[in-house]
């Protein structure tokens, strides 16, 4: 819901200009264990027909960021395979410069865009036509003779890929008969999903890109669940995604959790939250008396309720990546 500041009382309030990223170490925020995952990939990409990378809609600006940075070699197969960029979870994104998107990621060299929900399987029928007709008018090399084709989803972790794959299952597949027994490729799984023309998703472990370029590059990525929550901190994500939700004038949450007006500070909102859904703890002061126990609100917990309402969608649809829009 977009509500304007003075609804809730907050004439003339400036909302933060930027986040204090300092302090901040985004290299342990990700952890360095996908090479296993990227090797696998790699390895499996001479038995692939075309890439479909699937990205979060609401970063995607990122889009156009290798998952392969380390692996040169990588990259290069990848480079040469016919190439389709899914924008994921649209429903949770806000949409309103659409073209503008596109034509940007054009303008990096990625031409096939198709926005999706696999929620609600929306814009998924598009798929398939699109990957033939990209696999019809690429150079097959050995695969040439082969009937049946073989695609590989990939995409950072939680952004989607594996709804995606139930989701053209879903679309694709009259029948719940299983024709084809399992497969793997490499110790990746194939999954049978389209019978005119027959086609095969290869499922791959989310791989992110070896270096993430900046604190609040990582934060966005963070609150879309590309990384454990705790590894950044709770807190500090629910202060980025306030010191957002203020600067797109998303005032969505004021209302979800009855507040009195919107805030950009982070421990009022959640001394806020933690009353509202009654989440206190008991912590022990000492004072010249002894040790009395007081009742706090529970910071962590109200922090992980606003991460979370805000990723169902409850406090409207965003765009992480709208200060990267290049002006018109
Ligand atoms: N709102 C919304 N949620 C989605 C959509 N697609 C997937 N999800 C949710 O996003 C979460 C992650 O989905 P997965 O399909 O497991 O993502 P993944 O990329 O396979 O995850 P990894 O295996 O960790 O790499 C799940 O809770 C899904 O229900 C979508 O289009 N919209």
């Amino acid at each position: 819901m977009r509500l304007w500041p003075q609804a809730w009382g907050a004439v003339g309030s400036a909302w933060r200009e930027c986040f204090p990223l300092q302090g901040h170490e985004v290299a342990r925020w990700f952890p360095g264990h996908m090479a296993k995952g990227l090797k696998k990939m790699q390895s499996s990409l001479k038995q692939v027909d075309c890439v479909i990378e699937v990205h979060d809609a609401r970063i995607s600006f990122h889009a156009h960021i290798p998952l392969s940075g380390r692996n040169p070699l990588f990259q290069e197969l990848l480079g040469l395979k016919p190439h389709l960029l899914v924008l994921n979870k649209m429903d949770l994104a806000d949409l309103t410069e659409q073209q503008r998107i596109v034509q940007h990621l054009e303008g990096k060299g990625l031409k096939n865009v198709i926005f999706t929900n696999c929620i609600k399987d929306e814009n998924i029928k598009l798929i398939i036509p699109e990957v033939t007709e990209l696999i019809k008018c690429s150079y097959r090399y050995h695969r040439a003779e082969n009937l049946e084709y073989c695609i590989m989803v990939v995409g950072v972790p939680n952004v989607g890929k594996s709804s995606l794959i139930n989701s053209l299952r879903r679309q694709h597949l009259r029948t719940a008969r299983v024709l084809f027994a399992e497969r793997t490729i490499n110790g990746l799984k194939e999954v049978y999903v389209c019978e005119r023309p027959l086609m095969f998703l290869l499922d791959t472990p989310g791989v992110l890109a070896p270096r993430i370029e900046s604190v609040e590059t990582g934060l966005k990525l963070a609150l879309c669940g590309t990384v454990l929550d705790h590894l950044v901190g709770e807190e500090t994500m629910a202060d980025y995604l306030l010191y957002t939700l203020n600067r797109h004038g998303l005032f969505g949450y004021v209302q979800h959790y009855g507040l009195a007006s919107a805030c950009d500070h982070i421990e009022q909102v959640l001394k806020s939250v933690a009353v509202k859904l009654g989440k206190t703890r008991k912590v022990k002061v000492l004072t010249g008396t002894g040790n009395v126990n007081v009742i706090q609100p529970d910071y962590a917990m109200a922090a992980r309720d606003f991460l979370r309402t805000f990723r169902k969608g409850l406090l409207g649809q965003v765009m992480l990546d709208r200060d990267l829009l290049p002006a018109c």
